[in-house]
């Protein structure tokens, strides 16, 4: 780092430490050291710069003052977490320095004041935690920061209306007991009344506190239109009554009919039963399928496929799912997975047949419930289920381009999967492992089953966490580095091993990307294998060959190691949670940061109209655009590096090699506006999800 930088954040720490008994010489943080080269307690570097990337101070006990001007002289920060010390000062104007912060955690400190205005200058924040503090005044207005998921700051003094927030993007959001005021806006039905509790001068319908009416002034103008709205609104509603009583007889005279049709028309192939259980109205509400159907095992009636909020799943019924041809991909410990490929000859769909579910189905279906409620990107969402008491299926959207295992040990396993993508792999699944197991840790969801056959590659490449929460962790299960710590987790509640778990599978996952190795060959168990050979100080053994060949620092390749070794740590209650796990993990928001980037490139300048998928080969994908604007410039540019700015360079020297400005037209970009212009913006999960969709960015 550079001189001035290490003396601001010697300064940082003096302050924040200050009469910090247990702050010895191996914290480094001091003037004769390099917090980059000597490793000072709690900071990374990026690797390549060795610049200052993160700083992470939880739990040690600082005591001191927060001076957040001298940690922002660190211009490439993207992380600062202090969660659960006692420091105390305020957070001033001077964070809008810290231009690339991406994560600030302070929560349970005693830090207080106004929050800055310079906060709306942060365009890159991601996560913003000041929960449990003495903040007070009102939040600035940061609706801006279209990239923001999280927004916790409960148990603080707040005041004014409710933070002005882009509420369709954020994932995260906790201001209960403060002392906000006024109604509550509109929250796109993502939150509830938990959110916002302990604040008694809220109203609104989420806290079941009627907001006071206008006053008469504003109301006098309104009455007439008030009024008008009254009595038509009466007419609808007599009305809807009317045409729903209607519809009401005319279905139930039909119904016996229509179903007896049904069976006739499809005795050939599977035998259909009607369903006597559930009225219409329920029906409707809960969007099941048209039909009920016997069990595909037993033939006993039961109840039908339950339709859950993802696109793909609209208008599916049973029936579509056993009419079409299906294709057994593969029989694990917990069931049998079928590819099927629906009539439209456009879906094709995974079907999860569970055996011997240890879960009842009430509560299989609250899980069901709550994980549809509970979006990641990088988490594949069931798109329909079944659930009766003899078996359960689980339907998803077919991954075309495999999973992880097959990636890394498949029979192509002598191809590349380089070093980078791997990283990549890491960050990505990690990410959302620490959003899941947070979202979900109080409801007790965890994964239950992680593992390499369950990272699946969507059509962009993209790894996603599949099958989660389908599978609650039993101690029977456990792996030979469990047993140790068997008779604790037998004494643990149940959903406290399944998240210990997920870790512990993560570590292996870890594992499996440095070493290239499958989990068990031979009867060798790989954790037990990296364990030995680590204890015995072989560790350079443990890494692929390939990754070293492609010349990964060793350094690196060491630090993911320590990752993995301490999720592997057989006695679960020494394992960190997975928000201690991803923080640690290399930023993964580049990588989707440079995809949308490249799409946004293209929706603006041209259309792609091809994209080399390479990344089986451990290479980026090559995107090949054509122009829209520059019509007389009709080449096509590819892109084989993973560097978008290169990217934008070299699309504007093409451009500017022709010399022939008019031709470009007012409208065209100037040099710096491409790669400018959409780097402020940071993707938001939406535009990741969905791939093609990013005409908003332009
Ligand atoms: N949605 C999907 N799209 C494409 N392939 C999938 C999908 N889900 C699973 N697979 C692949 O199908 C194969 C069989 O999956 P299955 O879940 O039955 O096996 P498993 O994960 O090895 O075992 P289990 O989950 O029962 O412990 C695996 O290779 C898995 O990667």
């Amino acid at each position: 780092e550079d001189e001035e930088v290490k003396r601001s954040l010697v300064g940082f720490m003096d302050k924040l430490a200050a009469g910090n008994v247990g702050r010895d010489q191996s914290w480094g943080w001091n003037k004769s050291s390099d917090p980059c080269n000597d490793k000072w307690i709690g900071v990374s570097c990026d690797t390549l710069s060795k610049s200052v990337k993160k700083v992470v101070l939880d739990e040690l006990n600082l005591t001191g003052v927060l001076d957040i001007g001298f940690a922002c002289k660190a211009s490439s920060l993207s992380v600062l977490s202090l969660h659960s010390n006692n420091v105390v000062g305020s957070i001033s104007e001077e964070i809008g320095n810290c231009k690339h912060l991406t994560h600030l955690y302070v929560s349970g400190n005693q830090i207080s004041g106004h929050l800055p205005e310079s906060l709306k200058q942060l365009s890159n924040l991601k996560r913003f935690d000041i929960s449990n503090n003495n903040f007070s005044g009102e939040v600035p207005d940061i609706s801006q920061i279209s990239g923001l998921i999280t927004f916790f700051a409960q148990n603080n003094q707040l005041t004014g209306e409710v933070p002005n927030l882009d509420f369709s993007h954020l994932l995260q959001l906790n201001i209960s007991n403060n002392n906000f005021s006024g109604s509550i806006p509109d929250v796109k039905g993502r939150f509830s009344a938990d959110s916002f509790s302990g604040n008694p001068g809220l109203c609104g319908e989420l806290v079941s506190k009627p907001c006071p009416p206008t006053p008469p002034s504003k109301r006098k103008s309104n009455h007439s239109s008030i009024k008008r709205f009254f009595i038509y609104s009466g007419y609808a509603v007599l009305g809807l009554i009317v045409v729903l009583f209607v519809a009401f007889k005319l279905v139930s005279k039909m119904k016996p009919k229509d179903d007896k049709e049904a069976v006739e028309t499809n005795t050939s192939r599977r035998s259909y039963k009607t369903s006597t259980t559930t009225s219409n109205e329920s029906k409707i509400a809960e969007n099941k399928s048209e039909y009920s159907i016997s069990s595909v095992e037993s033939g006993v009636a039961l109840s039908s496929l339950v339709v859950l909020t993802s696109p793909t799943g609209q208008g599916l019924r049973f029936e579509d799912l056993l009419r079409a041809p299906a294709e057994l991909l593969g029989k694990g410990k917990h069931g049998s997975l079928y590819k099927v490929m629906l009539d439209n000859g456009v879906t094709t769909l995974a079907v999860k047949r569970i055996k011997d579910w240890s879960v009842d189905s009430e509560e299989f279906k609250r899980r069901m419930k709550r994980l549809d409620q509970t979006r990641h990107p990088s988490v594949l969402p069931s798109v329909a289920y079944y659930c009766s008491q003899q078996e359960k299926l689980l339907v998803y959207e077919y991954q075309p381009n495999g999973s992880l295992f097959r990636l890394l040990h498949g029979s192509q396993s002598g191809q590349a999967f380089g070093w980078e993508s791997r990283l990549n792999v890491a960050a990505i699944v990690g990410e959302a492992l620490a959003f899941m197991h947070e979202e979900l840790g109080e409801d007790g969801i965890a994964h239950g089953n992680l593992k390499s056959t369950n990272i699946l590659f969507n059509q962009n490449m993209d790894p996603c966490i599949s099958e989660y929460g389908l599978m609650v962790f039993q101690t029977q299960d456990l792996s030979f580095d469990f047993q140790s710590s068997k008779d604790a987790l037998d004494h643990a509640a149940p959903t406290y091993g399944s998240f210990k778990a997920d870790i512990y599978g993560f570590g292996v996952i870890l594992l499996e990307l440095l070493t290239r190795k499958p989990v068990h060959t031979n009867g060798i168990d790989l954790a037990r294998w990296v364990h030995s050979v680590v204890t015995e100080e072989w560790t350079v053994e443990v890494f692929d060959k390939a990754l070293i060949s492609q010349g990964a620092s060793e350094e690196r390749l060491l630090n993911l190691l320590q990752i993995a070794l301490k999720c592997i740590n057989p006695n679960p209650y020494e394992r960190p949670n997975m928000n201690q796990v991803a923080i640690k993990l290399p930023d993964s928001s580049g990588v989707f940061y440079k995809k949308s980037l490249l799409n946004a490139i293209g929706s603006t300048i041209g259309e792609v109209v091809k994209v080399d998928d390479n990344t089986k080969n451990g290479l980026y994908p090559q995107y090949t655009f054509n122009f829209r604007r520059y019509d007389h410039f009709n080449e096509a540019c590819s892109l084989e590096k993973s560097n978008v700015e290169n990217f934008g360079k070299h699309i504007l020297e093409k451009v500017n090699t022709k010399k022939d400005s008019s031709a470009i037209g007012k409208d065209a970009f100037g040099p710096s506006r491409i790669v400018t212009k959409h780097r402020k913006r940071r993707p938001i999960w939406k535009d990741i999800t969905n791939g093609k969709n990013f005409e908003n960015l332009g």
